[in-house]
């Protein structure tokens, strides 16, 4: 997936402004931003549901604003239940959906993927909100799609449903399915991404693994003691060395502590500089 210099403006307003993105086959790419970023009007451009006022987009080779059936035979994407009778069964809708598909997945091996095996037989319209994010899932990836768009596909789900849809996902990984999912759980993207791009005002302000995100920012470590009865604290790239000067000048060191920025305080970070 390629997307170069993409533009979207609502009225005056340009909420893209210039994007340029990759994803590569078989990555799991997870967009971060704060709520109005554009990570949804791009994810529906990226899906052909939107247009664009500018830009080119190549979207499994194709162009979506333009791509045909066979194109979208190939994307899934979650979010759309657009369709899907309310008043039927879990199961048999997903039975349903099949028949659009040429090679679906198993029913009953998808809803134990999505954790919806003890619902098969409740009403898609009596199903809890985390529980219908799931079932929305499960249409989504029915297909065997080589590319699956996810927009915050985990939000109102309980703890437990949450580490299964993160198995879920790494198993389209291991297939090779390329993911590219939006999502505001920054340990989430921890645990699924490849890479994560970060979202500011309708620009990406960084791209990189979850583990090297913010770079410089990450190297930073502070180094925080009591002294005197207040807490001091250093900034540092050296912090052996400033706890060496503070060891050898001080009997003791109370209330030391040692600590790297996490991928939430270099979220923040990228997220302040972005919108400034
Ligand atoms: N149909 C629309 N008409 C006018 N403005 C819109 C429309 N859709 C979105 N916007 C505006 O575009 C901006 C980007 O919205 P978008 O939904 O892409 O953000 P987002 O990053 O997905 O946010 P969130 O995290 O809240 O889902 C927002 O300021 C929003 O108000």
């Amino acid at each position: 997936m390629r997307v170069r210099g993409l533009v979207k403006r609502y009225g005056q307003r340009t909420v893209v402004d210039g994007l340029d993105l990759e994803v590569r086959r078989g990555e799991v790419f997870a967009l971060l931003g704060p709520n109005g970023a554009g990570k949804t009007t791009t994810i529906e451009i990226l899906e052909g549901v939107r247009r664009r006022d500018g830009g080119e987009v190549a979207v499994l080779g194709a162009d979506p604003a333009r791509a045909g059936r066979s194109w979208r035979d190939r994307v899934g994407v979650v979010g759309q239940t657009a369709g899907a009778s309310a008043a039927l069964g879990v199961r048999d809708t997903l039975d349903h959906f099949a028949r659009y598909h040429a090679v679906p997945r198993d029913s009953g091996e998808l809803l134990a993927a999505v954790g919806l095996t003890e619902q098969a037989r409740t009403r898609v319209d009596r199903l809890s909100g985390g529980q219908r994010r799931r079932f929305e899932v499960a249409l989504g990836v029915q297909g065997r799609p080589e590319l699956v768009f996810l927009d915050e596909p985990t939000t109102g789900m309980d703890p437990v449903a949450r580490r299964q849809f993160w198995a879920l996902i790494q198993g389209l990984r291991a297939d090779g399915t390329t993911v590219l999912l939006t999502t505001h759980y920054l340990d989430e993207a921890a645990q699924l991404a490849d890479r994560v791009g970060v979202l500011s005002a309708g620009r990406l302000v960084e791209v990189a693994p979850p583990d090297e995100l913010g770079g410089a920012l990450r190297r930073v470590t502070t180094v925080s003691w009591t002294e005197d009865g207040d807490r001091r604290s250093v900034r540092t790239e050296e912090p052996s060395t400033v706890l060496r000067d503070l060891l050898a000048a001080h009997r003791e060191v109370p209330g030391l502590s040692v600590t790297r920025p996490g991928l939430e305080d270099v979220y923040l970070q990228l997220v302040e500089g972005g919108t400034r």
